[in-house]
């Protein structure tokens, strides 16, 4: 059986509604849910294949997107968050008694500084921005999926209409590349 890339994605993509408001998510305790209310729509959603992106049971990749920091706000049970890795760059809030990310946040200087990561996934409401690509592909192989497989997870993915990166889309990238030669005090060229 092909293995599940993940639900969002295996049956094909439902188209997210562009004005959609926001919504709330929650952890998937099942009392006691830690409930954080995002009050817009994410945007550059995309499947994420790397180690540290929470992923549900089963699932080869994690489905992540970004949401100004102003417009979330954790609404029930705080205290039962605490940081995976307070030395990675985006600082993933999780639920201690479930293991689900429910944000993650970048406090240091950073290009997408200003942006939360969270998980449409957790939310009953439906509407959210749907995937727009795969990201860092490639790691799933540091996870222990087998390089000879990945000719076919990178189909799937086209045949969904997702292009796969092994990092970032191009624009995010030219976005991490335009913050780099700014503070390094680069002038652009014209063209
Ligand atoms: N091969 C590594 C890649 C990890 C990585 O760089 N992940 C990206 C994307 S996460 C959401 O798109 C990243 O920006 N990470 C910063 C961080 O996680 O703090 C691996 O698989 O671990
Ligand atoms: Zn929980
Ligand atoms: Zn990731």
């Amino acid at each position: 059986m092909a293995p599940s890339i993940h639900p969002l994605i295996d049956n094909g993509i439902t188209k997210g509604d562009p004005n959609f408001p926001g919504g709330t998510i929650q952890c998937l305790c099942p009392s006691n849910q830690v409930v954080v209310a995002l009050k817009s729509n994410i945007a550059h959603n995309h499947a994420c294949g790397c180690s540290k992106c929470w992923k549900p049971a089963g699932s080869l990749f994690s489905v992540v997107g970004v949401i100004p920091r102003d417009n979330l706000k954790v609404e029930a049970n705080e205290s039962k968050l605490s940081i995976v890795d307070p030395s990675a760059v985006i600082q993933r809030h999780a639920c201690r008694d479930c293991g689900v990310h429910m944000y993650g946040r970048i406090e240091k200087e950073h290009p997408f500084r200003g942006l939360d990561f969270v998980h449409a996934e957790l939310s009953k409401q439906k509407g959210w921005q749907e995937p727009q690509f795969a990201g860092f592909v490639s790691s799933i192989i540091e996870q222990g999926f087998n390089p000879e497989g990945m000719a076919a997870v990178r189909s799937k993915f086209r045949a969904n209409g997702l292009e796969t990166y092994d990092a970032l889309s191009p624009p995010l990238m030219d976005l991490i590349a335009t913050f780099t030669a700014q503070k390094s005090g680069i002038k652009f060229s014209n063209l």
